[in-house]
């Protein structure tokens, strides 16, 4: 028998494409939501094997971080105040090929710990030693679509068995820890995977039936190079590569024109806006208004710790509803609503997983957390949204549940040792570092 959980508290649900609060409840079977409404009488709630009462805070959909490098928390504050190329080709890139699974366990580690802290539920991670990665996200009970990030220089064999690498984990690892393991396919960008090669991963995934994950269009630099070098600019390139034919999800997406946002309206393509990254290194502001305004519905993600320095999903929420409000000189642009929803609604439908999570609906997994609304910040209690989106931080996530399984509760981790992962991050980073 699937133990059936009962939880009361402000809840926010989706009514009519609306994400609204209001006092209510939701009621667990197993890893499924069963009910989401208002607190029933007395001979239903005796029918739950634990009733939790939530009173004071709210209950939302867990955040969803569509964009990421998860092992790069070991390299956080490592290399600040670098423009993009520079960082990666020197400081990322060579660090990173000292990476071994100890350190990428454990900076694995370290990010799910800081993710689950802060309220997010599921993530995609693109990068190498993916079984690692496999393997900390099943301990840790978080939901993730995984891919084995390819940058295509060097011989022949290494981007042959690299490729190969790729598919096989992403075959190997389809539906793993109790199908909360999905993968997709990802050459790492079009400047580091000539042409030839980003047609092999589209044919390995259409052949599969899995989708495509790739960076795009960050820079000017990277336009203009890719402009150089195929006499296109990224999004035309990747078009005619078949990159978008099927499902595909790229990150970033700053630098677009009219006709290329077009494009990606026309085929579906999933965006990852990441906008503290980008403010980071200084490769711009995407044009997020202009995609909403054509109905493209943009997720949100923080890329790798390294780079932002945070993986902190509310952070990225507050930052959309701020930023593009004042580059446009617009306070409409963004509303906190979207936000919120681009956080959420949009990180699941970007993954390809809105049939399972993103609402807060009866038959989608219970992927949801709680936030304190007892603070001073979050008085007056008139409006919630507006409260989760201006006024709140990471440290108001007190609960968080995946698959109806809690793993934190009352801001303590259950499902990893948080001293254990802060001692063993400072280790492995060390070993790398003379
Ligand atoms: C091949 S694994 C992923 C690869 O991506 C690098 N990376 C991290 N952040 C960014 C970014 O903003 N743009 C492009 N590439 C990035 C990371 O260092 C890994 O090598
Ligand atoms: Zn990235």
């Amino acid at each position: 028998m699937l133990k059936k959980i009962f939880i009361k508290a402000e809840i926010l649900t989706m009514i009519d494409e609306q994400l609204m609060i209001s006092n209510g409840a939701l009621g667990v079977e197993g890893s499924q939501i069963i009910y989401v409404g208002e607190t029933p009488n007395q001979e239903v709630l005796d029918q739950y094997d634990e009733i939790v009462d939530c009173a004071g805070k709210a209950i939302l959909p867990g955040f969803i971080n569509t964009h990421g490098h998860v092992a790069m928390s070991l390299l956080r504050g490592y290399a600040d105040d670098l423009p993009l190329q520079r960082w990666l080709e020197e400081e990322m890139w060579p660090l990173e090929a000292r990476f071994t699974n100890i350190q990428v366990k454990a900076g694995t580690s370290l990010s799910a710990l800081e993710m689950i802290k802060s309220g997010t539920t599921t993530f995609l991670d693109m990068y190498d030693h993916m079984d690692t990665v496999a393997q900390v996200t099943t301990q840790a009970g978080l939901r993730a679509s995984l891919c084995r990030g390819v940058i295509g220089f060097g011989s022949d064999e290494l981007r042959k068995h690299k490729l190969n690498e790729a598919v096989s984990f992403a075959t190997d690892w389809s539906g793993a820890a109790e199908g909360r393991i999905t993968t997709m396919l990802s050459p790492h960008a079009p400047y580091t995977c000539e042409p030839d090669f980003i047609r092999q991963f589209v044919e390995k995934a259409h052949e599969l039936d899995l989708p495509l994950h790739t960076h795009m269009s960050e820079t000017v630099k990277e336009v203009q190079q890719n402009m150089d070098n195929y006499g296109l600019r990224p999004v035309e390139h990747l078009l005619n590569l078949g990159f978008f034919e099927k499902r595909a999800l790229v990150a970033h997406a700053v630098h677009l024109t009219d006709s290329e946002i077009d494009v990606l309206w026309e085929h579906d393509v999933k965006i990852a806006h990441n906008p503290v990254s980008n403010l980071k290194l200084g490769s711009g502001i995407a044009r997020i208004p202009d995609m909403l305004r054509k109905g493209i519905r943009p997720s949100l993600a923080t890329d790798g710790a390294a780079s932002n320095n945070n993986l902190d999903l509310l952070e990225e929420i507050r930052l959309t509803a701020l930023i593009h409000k004042g580059y446009a000189q617009d306070p409409e642009v963004v509303p906190a609503i979207t936000a919120l929803k681009m956080g959420t609604q949009y990180g699941s439908e970007a993954l390809f997983l809105d049939d399972q999570v993103g609402t807060l609906e009866v038959g989608k997994q219970a992927d949801f957390i709680t936030m304190d609304l007892t603070g001073p910040h979050m008085q007056p209690r008139h409006d919630v949204i507006s409260h989760i989106v201006y006024a709140a931080s990471r440290s108001d996530v007190l609960d968080v549940y995946v698959d109806g399984k809690a793993l934190m509760r009352n801001r303590e981790c259950l499902t990893l040792d948080e001293e254990r992962i802060c001692f063993e991050a400072t280790q492995a980073f060390k070993a790398i570092v003379k």
